[in-house]
């Protein structure tokens, strides 16, 4: 019989700006802006629901490992929350409680029914086998099954997570309510009821708000270099896409390093080397290896954060050389940064606007499968760029209207829309 040592992760420390300060600090510019009243604000500024749960998973060394996870609800008066699930060893409640209260202000950007949500597990799936990584997930669902639901909380894939833990997500909800309940969990995949278009729809979201961008400050994308951080899947879809348009990508990085290429990188040949060493672009030989640090202030028109939070701080903002940052990560820029990049005159597309493709096309996942009915790649594309360039247009109007920062814009678009709910249902 094997022995069994029960070992649990530690919690990380927070040892790094804490995003949830920052979403805050910009919730409250917004707030102040709307003239946003004390009930409201109160409501708004805490998560509905926080849920810690405990994960016992048998190793396949036989020894049993206590996993934590989190589940945090931020707010559903839009409709049943929505957001994300991230298996990272620097998962960390309170990072999880932002990216819950961005997943609101996201779908409110983008006028789709949800509210916001978000979970995660602090483990390294890299370190981990399939078979514990499924183990853990079917663990994390059960601990959450009446969390979960197809009209209550729907998660999907974050960092470190994609389609096939979407499937043992829905498999084991299914299973512990004795129906198949597709409509649980989006990201699915395509065999078992995943949209056409959800794997690239960040990346493309990405692409088609870069794009928005560009016009405005009237550039033309063959005109424009980009680098991109991260290549996972919204950094290599970005790049993908953008390439498609014309930019020049001249730098990409992942956790392995940056690489760098003044000619512009074979975007196809950088993402077939990854997709062949284990997602990783380490060895690559189309570009040269360059300091990770260099990369966000190197000399390109664009820059695209798609991987962490707090990349863009106080300490290296005031030397990016880029005209344009669109974020494809959730938080890439501290709040410290802000009246830098202001200053500089820098044009941000912010994450909750940037990168509310993905939840999109989740969202017309989620119809699909109530309606039980398939849409063409085209309907999907055709519907989410519409999305995407009207909620671009409309934050862009009212940064005009109110003389902010894009950033701010898409928050006064967000509560705005969520307060004026609030007046309606009444409540509290
Ligand atoms: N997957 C999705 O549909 C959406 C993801 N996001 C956000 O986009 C970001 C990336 O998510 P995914 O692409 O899904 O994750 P992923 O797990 O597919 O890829 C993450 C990428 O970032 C790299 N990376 C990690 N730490 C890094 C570091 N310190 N420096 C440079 N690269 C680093 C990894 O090597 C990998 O290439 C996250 O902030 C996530 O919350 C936002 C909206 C939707
Ligand atoms: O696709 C979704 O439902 C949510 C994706 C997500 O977690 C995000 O947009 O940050």
């Amino acid at each position: 019989m094997a022995t069994h040592t029960v070992y649990k992760e530690p919690a990380p420390i927070m040892d790094r700006e804490n995003p949830l300060e920052s979403m805050m600090s910009r919730f409250n510019i917004a707030a102040d802006i709307l003239g946003l009243d004390d009930a409201t604000y109160n409501v708004l500024k805490a998560p509905d629901k926080q849920v810690i749960v405990n994960i016992p998973v048998t190793m396949d060394d036989g020894n049993i490992r206590v996993f934590e996870g989190y589940r945090v609800i931020h707010n559903t008066i839009l409709g049943p929350s929505k957001g994300g699930i991230r298996y990272d060893v620097n998962v960390h409640l309170d990072e999880v409680k932002a990216l819950a209260a961005w997943m609101t202000w996201k779908c409110a950007v983008v006028d789709i029914p949800y509210g916001g949500a978000k979970g995660g597990i602090i483990c390294d799936p890299t370190k981990m086998s399939a078979g514990e990584i499924e183990r853990m997930t079917r663990g994390y669902t059960l601990a959450l099954k009446d969390i979960f639901g197809p009209d209550r909380d729907i998660p999907a894939p974050d960092m470190g997570t994609g389609p096939r833990e979407m499937a043992w997500l829905m498999d084991e909800f299914s299973k512990t309510n004795g129906m198949t309940s597709p409509a649980v969990v989006t990201g699915k995949p395509l065999v078992m009821g995943g949209s056409l278009g959800r794997t690239e729809a960040t990346g493309r979201g990405v692409m088609v708000s870069a794009l928005a961008a560009l016009k405005k400050l009237g550039l033309k994308p063959t005109d424009v270099s980009a680098a991109i951080q991260g290549f996972g899947n919204v950094g290599s879809w970005a790049a993908i896409l953008l390439h498609a348009q014309g930019v020049k990508i001249k730098g990409v990085s992942d956790i392995s390093g940056a690489y760098w290429n003044e000619a512009g990188i074979n975007i196809d040949e950088a993402v077939a080397y990854k997709n062949a060493h284990n997602g990783r672009l380490e060895g690559f030989e189309g570009a040269t290896p360059m300091d990770p640090n260099d990369l966000l202030i190197s000399d390109v028109d664009m820059i695209v954060p798609a991987a962490v939070e707090d990349v863009i701080t106080e300490h290296n903002a005031h030397k990016i050389k880029a005209k344009l940052i669109v974020e494809g990560a959730n938080g890439p820029t501290s709040a410290s940064a802000d009246p830098i990049i202001n200053e500089k005159g820098i044009m941000v597309v912010p994450d909750i606007l940037a990168n509310s493709g993905g939840v999109t096309v989740s969202y017309f996942e989620w119809v699909q499968n109530k309606q039980g009915f398939k849409w063409s790649l085209d309907m999907v594309t055709e519907r989410a760029d519409r999305i995407m360039s009207d909620a671009f247009e409309k934050v862009y109007q009212t940064s005009q209207k109110y003389k902010i920062p894009m950033r701010i814009a898409a928050y006064v678009v967000a509560i705005d829309k969520v307060a004026q709910t609030y007046k309606f249902r009444g409540g509290f």
